[in-house]
Formats: C-alpha cells, structure tokens, sequence
C-alpha cells in the first residue's frame, strides 16, 4: 500500500518476474502489467481494483494484494487488508511521507498489521533514503529500522549496501535486474560507517528482545553477536509492530526487489502466526470474502482469502446473505488471468466461481454446523449466553470485530441509460459493479425518476462511468456531480392522510396517521419504521395484513429517502404509525403510494435542517507554518480537534471539516507550506448545517450562486 504513484504496481510486476511467475516484465506507462487490467487503470496509469497475485519465492508462496492508492478507493484497501497478515508501505523517495501513505498506515493500525517499508524511486536525483527516515518517525511516530544504504555511482543508483551482510548488493543492468551479486565493502571508510549503522540497529534491538540483549551481555560486544539472533530480534519486534524495517531501491531501474521479497519471508508474519482469532474453527473452513469481480465468461468471481480449512471444487459453503453456495470451479490469482486449482487452503486466496449472492466483506464458513461449533467455543470462551434470535454470522462477525463499515457516500449525481430501452441493461450492470464495490451507493428517486449514483469522489464516480461503457457498451449520461447532504427533522413532526382513488372500477382507499420523530440520540438510521403500540392505535394496525404492511413500509422507507431540501435523505429520525385504514380491494401498490405521499406531505410542513459529510483530517507540518495553516482552516468552518507535537520540529493538527469547504485544500496547503506538509482526509459522518450555511449550500446547490 502506498500513496498513489509511489511504485506499488511497479514493484508487483518486478516480484512477479523476479519469481519466474511472468516472462514479460510489464511497464505502467506502457500499459501492460499484470495487476492493472481494467481498461480504465491502463489508460489512467493508477490502480483502482486491488488485484490478487500469487507467486513462489523461495520455497514460499506469497500471496500478493496490489492496492489501490487514490483516497477514492479506500474501501478497497480496508477490505484487502481484512485479508493480509502482513503490508509492504511504499514510498516515493523524492516525497517521504505522502497524504495517502499517513491515511493507509493508520488503516493498517486499525487492522493491527506488521508492516515493511520500501523505499522506492532511490534512482531519483532528488531521492534522499534519511530524509524518509526521519519522516517515517515524525509523520507517522514509528520506529524505522533501516536495514541498508543506496549505492550510487555518478548518481546513479546501482545497488545497496546490506547493513546485515556488511556487503554492497551490485544489480546486473543487463538482464532487467534479474542478477545481482555481493560484493565486500573495500573502501574502509565506508566500511567503518557501516560498522557504526550496524551496531546502531543491534543497539536499538537489544532495547526491544531479550535474547539478543543476552547474547550481547554474554560476548561482551556488539561484534560477536550471532546473525541469526538478530534475524530473529527483527523478525518478533515487527510482529511486535515495534519496529519497521525499511529497504530501498528502485522498481523502475530494477534494483532492490528481490531483497525485499527475502524481507517478506524473513520478517512478516506466516498465515499460521496471526488470525488466531479463527481458531474456534478447529479445521472447518473460514475465509472472507475480500473482493467480488464479474468476469465476462466465468460470471461473478469471489476472491476469497482462507483462514482456516480448505475449500475444495464442488464443495459448499455459507455465507451471511446468501444461504449455502456451491464452489464450481476454483482459480489461482494472477490478476485477471485464470489458472483453474482443485482447492485451497487457510493462508491462501482462491478465486471461487460459482457463489452467487456473496458480497464484498462476507465471512463465509463451510456450514451451519461449523458455524454453530465455533460459535459455542467462542461462548464457552467468554462465558457468555447468546440470544437465539441474532443472526448467528453476524453474531459471529461481531464477536471476531469484522463488520465492515462500508463509508458514507459523499457525492452523488444521476446517471441515465442513452436511451430508455437501455435502462435495464444499466440497471443490471450497476448491480453488478455494486456487488464488487460497496461504497458505490445506487438509489431509485421517485421524483425526478432518476437513478443516483453515490459515490466515495469525482474520481471513483468516474471510474464507474467508463467501467459501463468499455464492459457493458452503455454510454451512460451523468448529471452534475454535488455534495451529498442529508436531511433531518428538527422537532416531531404528526400528519394524517386519505388517499381514496377508483382504478379499473374498483375503488381504492387508506387512511393514515403518523409522527417523524427526529432521534434524540443522533444515532439510528433513516430506514425506521415503527408502530404505536398504544391500546388505540393497535385498533387499527392489527387490522392490518403483514403483506400490507411490508407495503406501507416499503413506501415510507422510500419516502424518507428523499428530505424536501435538497433531496437528500432523511437521517436520524423515525416514522411512528398511529393509525392506518385500508379499505376493502385496496390494491397493495396503492398502499405504498399513499405511505410516500403522507411522509412527503409531513416533511413539506416540517423545520428540516441540512446535515452536510464532514472529512476528518491530520496535517502534519512543520511548527512555523502552524499559525497559518490553522487561521486557514477556519475560514474553512473547520473544528479542530487536537493540535500536538510530534518529533522536534513537527505538529499533528487533527481537525474536523466540512467536505465542501475542501474542495481545493491539498494545493493551498502545499502553497501554505511551501511544500512540507502533508494532509491525510477520510469521510467523518454528517453534522447539522447552521441557517446561514445552511443557505449558502441550498443556493449553491440549486445553482443560484
Ligand atoms: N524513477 C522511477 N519511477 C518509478 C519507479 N517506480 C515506479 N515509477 C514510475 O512511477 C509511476 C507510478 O508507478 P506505479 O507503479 O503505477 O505506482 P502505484 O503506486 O502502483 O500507483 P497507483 O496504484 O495508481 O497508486 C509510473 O510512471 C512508474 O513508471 C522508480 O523506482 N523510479
């Protein structure tokens, strides 16, 4: 992971070469590596899929996930590294420490997760290997353990030097980096500093693993100590996540690949030293669902990476909103090549054609038994008494804490077929694109009968549009692209209404009576719908058929999708029915129809308030620019959260601020700043809107201003 362009896919393409696994070394520029394959990632140069690679190394297999790095894409990071036990972070060695490298490596805090540091771009005139480091401890507060030193020859970089080894690694410009060789550092004085860097990085460990202080106690030096000792002191403190080792080199010119994939098996955990979590599983199978793409011959793809168990060909498994799915066929990952494999096995990721409702985040568990099992082992763990009644996976996924949170959409705008014959085609296609990414949001309004997009930025709505056109041959119109605010109420809001209509002869009729409640606590959802269960209301409701209810909530739920400000939808409130009289013949439709009319009627007549996305952002910067970059930020109505020091000479502003206000804030930081510092955003729920905001934004939506 990485921010973007810093050489992720670069990097990937090396491995997979490297390891004999391609024998075609593919360029970005040229559009032709192995994990970029959309069309739209060829043309644009970036990663917008995670692609799952896998390749052998030594005796190992390694199983690669190539991540996007644009912030429009975070969902499919967090849900990749739901699957990995251990991230390579990548960094541009002219730029350190990048916006998207701060948000991605607290993302891998979130998920606990061991991590490398490479290096990259150390060809570059302007790459400087200490000025990472010193970023590395000041914008992310880590302990960078740097294993070696470039080697430049007429700045030129040709190798690096291996702290460990105490030798130079020279790469072979000839055969595409492909061999390379040790050489004796001959020069002494160079040889002495490498002694020094060398006792520093024993120095630092011994703090951290008592066998390697031992050892040193017992020899006397720092000399004598074994190699294989401080391997292992390495490998625990990254496991640990005390340290972070750091490599470098150059993917582009071919230097320093391989001595980061020997870094992988050395010191990132093996599948068998994390995840325990799953072990009430025993051997039954379990495994998440990371990622779901559609392949045009093969059909929906599940990407599943196992934890425990194996998953053979024709086998079946549950999954939380699917029921039992049948495994036919089983491929190996090389991105979009398929390679078919009779099973799979925990630590590694197998790509199951043939399971039709799992999505994206699913755990999936060999059978009800299994799921039963490791649930009573996890009840037998904590002592506790669980409620028949709660869906046992959820349950299940709660207990490991693996809910995915899928963001909040913060943009939206309509989407249209180019004629009406294609709507269903669209339809289909957008359902499936949803399937494989969830912070995709897809909604039908009724008012203006018009499908909205909801999306994680203009870059990923995009995306989407040129995703149904190149896959689908659907040239899909989008309207303007505008905040997504949400409404809701300000004080309970009560109305009544009679809908009474004849249709083919027969004649219609409901009466209802119902409150939106604005929810006190701020928190549950829009989609809420409850009864009054007072004696008098109940006179009517039981009355009422399920079916006709599951008809009425359908049109209230619909209804509260769409506020009277904006359009946006209703959050934080809930619709309590009073009253509700349907006469005789009644047809269902009719029912829901007059649900959505009464809710609209009380929302027309009710205060509303906008809520506007809010981002969270941490800015790191140097002490001196602190000043200005705060009396900026509020003019942007931002909150700041926490203003802290981090090393000598940085600050961590955390603020909270509102998207709309942030349209251009990357560029005035860097002008700001004159380039130091960096800012890292993710989305941060809705809050309230003052009145005079409030207006501004209705006018600039509307487009009066
Ligand atoms: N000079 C130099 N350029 C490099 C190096 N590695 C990658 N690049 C170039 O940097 C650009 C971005 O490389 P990618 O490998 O696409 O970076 P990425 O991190 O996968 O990008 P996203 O996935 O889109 O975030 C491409 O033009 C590469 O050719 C390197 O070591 N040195």
């Amino acid at each position: 992971m990485a921010h973007i362009d810093a050489g992720k896919t670069t990097t990937t393409e090396r491995m997979l070469y490297y390891s004999g696994r391609t024998d075609m070394l593919g360029e970005v520029m040229l559009g032709n590596t192995v994990t970029d394959f959309l069309q739209q990632e060829r043309e644009r140069g970036i990663t917008i899929c995670s692609a799952a690679v896998s390749f052998n190394w030594k005796e190992h297999r390694i199983n690669l996930l190539d991540t996007p790095g644009h912030i429009d894409f975070t969902m499919e990071v967090e849900q990749s590294l739901g699957a990995v036990d251990g991230t390579v972070v990548i960094l541009d060695g002219s730029a350190g420490v990048e916006a998207q490298t701060i948000t991605v490596w607290s993302q891998a805090d979130r998920h606990q997760l061991p991590r490398l540091v490479f290096v990259n771009k150390m060809d570059k005139e302007t790459a400087d290997f200490d000025a990472c480091l010193v970023d590395l401890k000041q914008k992310l507060s880590t302990v960078p353990l740097p294993l070696q030193m470039p080697i430049k020859q007429s700045g030129k970089l040709v190798g690096v030097i291996d702290l460990l080894s105490s030798s130079q690694i020279i790469w072979d410009g000839q055969n595409k980096g492909r061999s390379y060789k040790a050489v004796p550092i001959a020069d002494e004085y160079l040889h002495d500093t490498v002694q020094e860097k060398l006792y520093e990085l024993i120095d630092l460990l011994s703090g951290l693993d008592d066998n390697l202080a031992q050892a040193i106690i017992e020899a006397n030096s720092f000399e004598n100590v074994k190699l294989n000792l401080v391997l292992d002191a390495i490998r625990n403190s990254t496991l640990k996540q005390q340290i972070v080792p750091v490599l470098l080199g150059s993917s582009y010119k071919n230097v320093g690949v391989q001595l980061l994939m020997d870094s992988v098996l050395n010191f990132l955990p093996a599948p068998s030293e994390r995840n325990q979590i799953y072990d009430c599983f025993g051997s039954d199978f379990v495994g998440k669902v990371f990622k779901v793409t559609h392949d045009k011959q093969r059909g929906p793809i599940s990407m599943i990476r196992a934890f425990r168990g194996t998953v053979k060909k024709g086998s079946k498994f549950i999954t939380a909103t699917g029921g039992s799915e049948t495994v036919q066929r089983i491929y190996e990952p090389l991105a979009d090549e398929y390679r078919e494999i009779d099973a799979f096995g925990a630590g590694n990721i197998g790509l199951c054609a043939g399971p039709k409702a799992t999505v994206t985040g699913d755990l999936v568990v060999a059978n009800a038994a299994a799921l039963k099992k490791a649930l009573k082992r996890l009840s037998a763990a904590s002592n506790s008494v669980e409620e028949e009644s709660i869906d046992d996976e959820l349950l299940l996924a709660s207990k490991l804490g693996l809910q995915t949170t899928i963001p909040d959409a913060v943009y939206f705008c309509s989407i249209e077929p180019p004629s009406s014959g294609q709507q269903t085609a669209l339809d289909n296609a957008l359902r499936e694109i949803q399937r494989e990414d969830p912070s995709l949001r897809i909604r039908y309004d009724e008012v203006t009968g018009q499908t909205v997009l909801g999306g994680m930025g203009q870059l990923h709505i995009e995306i989407v549009k040129s995703r149904i056109l190149t896959e689908y041959r659907i040239d899909a119109d989008l309207g303007p692209l505008q905040i997504a605010y949400k409404e809701t109420l300000e004080e309970p809001s009560r109305g009544q209404w009679t809908a009474e209509k004849e249709i083919a002869g027969s004649k219609q009729s409901v009466y209802m009576d119902m409150t939106i409640y604005p929810n006190e606590t701020g928190e549950g959802s829009a989609e809420r719908v409850v009864l009054d269960n007072s004696a008098e209301a109940q006179e009517t409701l039981k009355l009422v058929r399920p079916r006709q209810m599951a008809f009425f909530r359908k049109g209230a739920l619909g209804a509260l999708q769409r506020g009277p400000k904006l359009g946006g939808q209703l959050a934080n409130c809930t619709v309590k029915l009073h009253a509700l009289t349907i006469g005789r013949g009644t047809a269902d439709p009719f029912i829901m129809a007059a649900a959505a009319q009464c809710i609209g009627n009380i929302l027309t007549n009710a205060r509303c308030r906008l809520l506007e996305p809010d981002m969270f952002l941490e800015i790191v910067t140097p002490s001196e620019y602190l000043s200005a970059i705060l009396a900026d930020l509020n003019r942007r109505r931002a909150r700041i959260e926490d203003v802290a020091p981090r090393g000598s000479v940085n600050k961590v502003v955390k603020v909270v601020a509102p998207l709309a206000e942030l349209g251009d804030y990357s560029t005035v930081l860097r002008t700001i700043s004159s380039g130091t510092a960096s800012v890292s955003m993710e989305p941060n729920g809705h809050s309230p809107m003052n009145e005079s905001d409030e207006a501004t934004a209705m006018r600039r939506t509307l487009g009066l201003e």
